[in-house]
């Protein structure tokens, strides 16, 4: 039996959502096809340099944080009612954020292309395009959209799919964030080639997919093996000023928090405070 055919008889949420997403990204052929939208692409806002926000933050000794625009999740539901995409970005952005990362799924987190649009005009950050990117369709439309970055999820794709998406986005100047959540998939994420001397960015996600249990062991127990020097993304579950200094002391400075700055009235306030107090 195949990986897909087990993963589809257990019908857990990655594979819901995979599947949802290639329902909607037929619809979206429809609507706009893929040569329209290559000259989109081509006509978008340069990017704005992802990876090079981050190195700038590591360079001055600083936490690197991708401030996630979220309004909701499979597992939490809503997280915030009052949603202001460009007001949460300025909000970020005042607050000492590198980057942006806007959910755009509609079906799974209640996301939408317009709010990755209106946060990233509201403010000058890179901005990470976060969906379940399976198509090379969705790769040429979050450049149409102005992303800068997007996610590819190592579980969601065989290495046929994220050799050939990764580099259709490279192509387009796109930075790309690589997520991976155990070993074999670090493995796999690190085969990726270099591209003119451009690198995937790894993120280890400490929430497992499939299941929707968090644990920040999961970045410590895959740090070491990462070449040395290369940066490492921890992503979800970081809450507290204790689960941030355990991930420094491990000698990881890059975050990917959504939400318990989403839960915040003030979500600048709550970086501030979970990353920089005075
Ligand atoms: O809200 P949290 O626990 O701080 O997590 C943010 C981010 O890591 C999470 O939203 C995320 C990581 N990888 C994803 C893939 C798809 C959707 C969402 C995600």
């Amino acid at each position: 039996m195949s990986t897909a055919t087990s993963h589809s008889a257990r019908a857990d949420i990655l594979q819901r959502i995979v599947d949802r997403k290639h329902e909607e990204i037929a619809e979206r052929v429809a609507r706009v096809s893929l040569a329209e939208l290559r000259e989109r692409a081509a006509a978008a806002s340069p990017v704005r340099g992802f990876i090079a926000a981050l190195q700038a933050k590591r360079a001055a000794g600083l936490p690197g944080v991708i401030s996630e625009v979220k309004k909701a999740s499979p597992s939490k539901g809503v997280i915030r009612a009052d949603f202001d995409p460009a007001a949460i970005a300025r909000s970020y952005e005042a607050a000492g954020a590198a980057c942006l990362s806007v959910l755009t799924d509609v079906d799974f987190f209640q996301g939408a292309d317009a709010y990755l649009q209106d946060a990233r005009d509201a403010c000058a950050l890179p901005v990470l395009r976060k969906d379940f990117t399976v198509d090379a369709y969705q790769v040429v439309e979050a450049r149409a959209l102005g992303a800068d970055c997007i996610l590819l999820i190592v579980s969601a794709l065989d290495d046929d799919q994220l050799l050939s998406l990764y580099r259709e986005a490279m192509a387009l100047g796109l930075d790309v964030l690589v997520e991976v959540h155990d070993g074999d998939e670090l493995q796999r994420a690190l085969r990726l080639p270099a591209i003119d001397g451009r690198e995937a960015l790894i993120g280890v996600n400490n929430r497992n997919l499939r299941t929707f249990e968090v644990s920040l062991d999961t970045t410590l127990a895959l740090k070491d093996a990462m070449p040395s020097g290369r940066p490492l993304v921890t992503e979800s579950g970081i809450a507290t000023r204790d689960d941030v200094q355990r991930m420094r002391d491990a000698g990881i400075d890059l975050f990917l928090v959504g939400e318990s700055f989403m839960r915040d009235p003030d979500p600048g306030a709550a970086l501030q405070r979970l990353f920089f107090p005075s």
